[in-house]
């Protein structure tokens, strides 16, 4: 494996090989977190991308847009933040990393913590504090990591998020969802997005994964949807179907790979609504989702899901059940975030395991 150059701040460091992972650090992340906005470093020699101007970022592009950078405008309900933005950070990374993965991985609570998480699995691996990359969003959820993580799972390269944005900490759903479409233009085709949520379905026990076969986009119908607002059509369409979401020939790989895994009689496929959190659900509200038909409620991964469909991305999502929704007046059980780290993590390795067996089948499949 060639060793690849992580510039910050006009220093650089190398990357690793074989198994290690490098890290920005130290100084030069301070440095990064003092400049506001962050500063795009792009192409070489290195210059400094101020997206108000006309400066070109490579060569061949430049910003169609004036006026202020769009994304430090991080709480804007409406995505303002440009194609060509989006571009630079994709950009910025592919400067940074040799690697190009086809292949990027969410990871949700209690899967993305500090220790033997997915990430860590990754080998050749390249990691970018999310502080460290310009117009990134910084999680501000106990458990959620906040790293972008390029490597090897098993041969597979991917990319992959330690860590996510959820709506409830403030960001628009557009904000949350911002890094799939990085991915889209660092050339990712998959998107494979994993959470914890609270398991309705009779048959679902703690600790059991559920394929999310369709959702119930519970924000959509309080009229708030990562695509609202001016729609840029070489993302995609204004109006795309989402009938298809979840695809059938990755869900399919899927079950395979619990079949060999012999995991059957923990995996389920269902239905996934997301609700804006951070509260749980009350008895009431989780009695109408289950009359509705929802498996698994949590409060992500749909709109990742709707921005990845949007720009042409095939998606697969997984639940891993952390608690059971309390459908009960006299229960005294209360759902907490706790239960749903600790279980996250009890479940690490068969986690891992299905995820490198998928990305596996993915690959495979793209080849033949
Ligand atoms: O990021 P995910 O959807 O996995 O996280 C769920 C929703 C909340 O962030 C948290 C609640 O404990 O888990
Ligand atoms: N909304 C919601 N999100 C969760 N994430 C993990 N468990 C739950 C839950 O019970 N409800």
């Amino acid at each position: 494996m060639s060793s690849a150059k992580i510039a910050i701040n006009g220093t650089s460091a190398t990357n690793g090989t074989n198994g290690t992972a490098k890290e920005m650090n130290g100084a030069d992340l301070k440095k990064l977190k003092n400049a506001n906005p962050p500063k795009v470093y792009i192409g070489s020699p290195q210059k400094e991308f101020n997206p108000s101007s006309n400066d070109s970022l490579d060569g061949n592009q430049s910003p169609t847009e004036s006026g202020p950078p769009c994304c430090v405008e991080a709480y804007s309900p409406y995505n303002s933040c440009t194609y060509e933005l989006i571009e630079s950070v994709a950009q910025f990374l592919l400067d940074r990393v040799s690697i190009r993965p086809k292949i990027g991985i969410i990871c949700g609570s209690g899967m993305d913590g500090t220790t033997g998480c997915l990430a860590d699995a990754l080998t050749d691996s390249t990691s970018f504090p999310y502080e460290t990359i310009p117009y990134f969003p910084t999680p501000t959820v106990p458990g959620h990591m906040g790293r972008l993580v390029f490597g090897y799972l098993g041969d597979v390269p991917v990319m992959c998020m330690q860590g996510r944005f959820h709506y409830y900490e403030g960001y628009p759903l557009w904000k949350c969802a911002m890094p799939v479409r990085v991915m889209k233009l660092v050339g990712v085709t998959h998107l494979l997005a994993s959470n914890a949520a609270g398991g309705l379905n009779d048959k679902y026990r703690v600790g059991d994964i559920m394929i999310i076969k369709d959702h119930i986009n519970l924000l959509g119908f309080a009229g708030n949807n990562p695509l609202m607002g001016p729609n840029d059509e070489r993302f995609g369409p204004r109006f795309p179907a989402i009938n298809r979401a979840y695809d059938v020939n990755v869900r399919r790989m899927a079950k395979q790979v619990a079949t060999e895994m012999d995991i059957n009689n923990i995996t389920h496929e269902g239905v996934y609504s997301v609700v804006g959190g951070p509260s749980f659900e009350t008895i009431a509200e989780i009695r109408m989702l289950g009359a509705l038909g929802v498996d698994a409620v949590g409060m992500s991964t749909v709109h990742e899901v709707i921005t990845a469909r949007h720009c042409g991305m095939t998606s697969f999502a997984f639940s891993l059940i952390t608690n059971k929704s309390v459908t009960d007046y006299e229960s005294y059980e209360e759902p907490n975030h706790e239960e749903v780290i600790d279980m996250g993590k009890q479940r690490e390795p068969v986690l891992k395991e299905f995820i490198t067996r998928l990305v596996k089948k993915i690959e495979d499949d793209r080849d033949e």
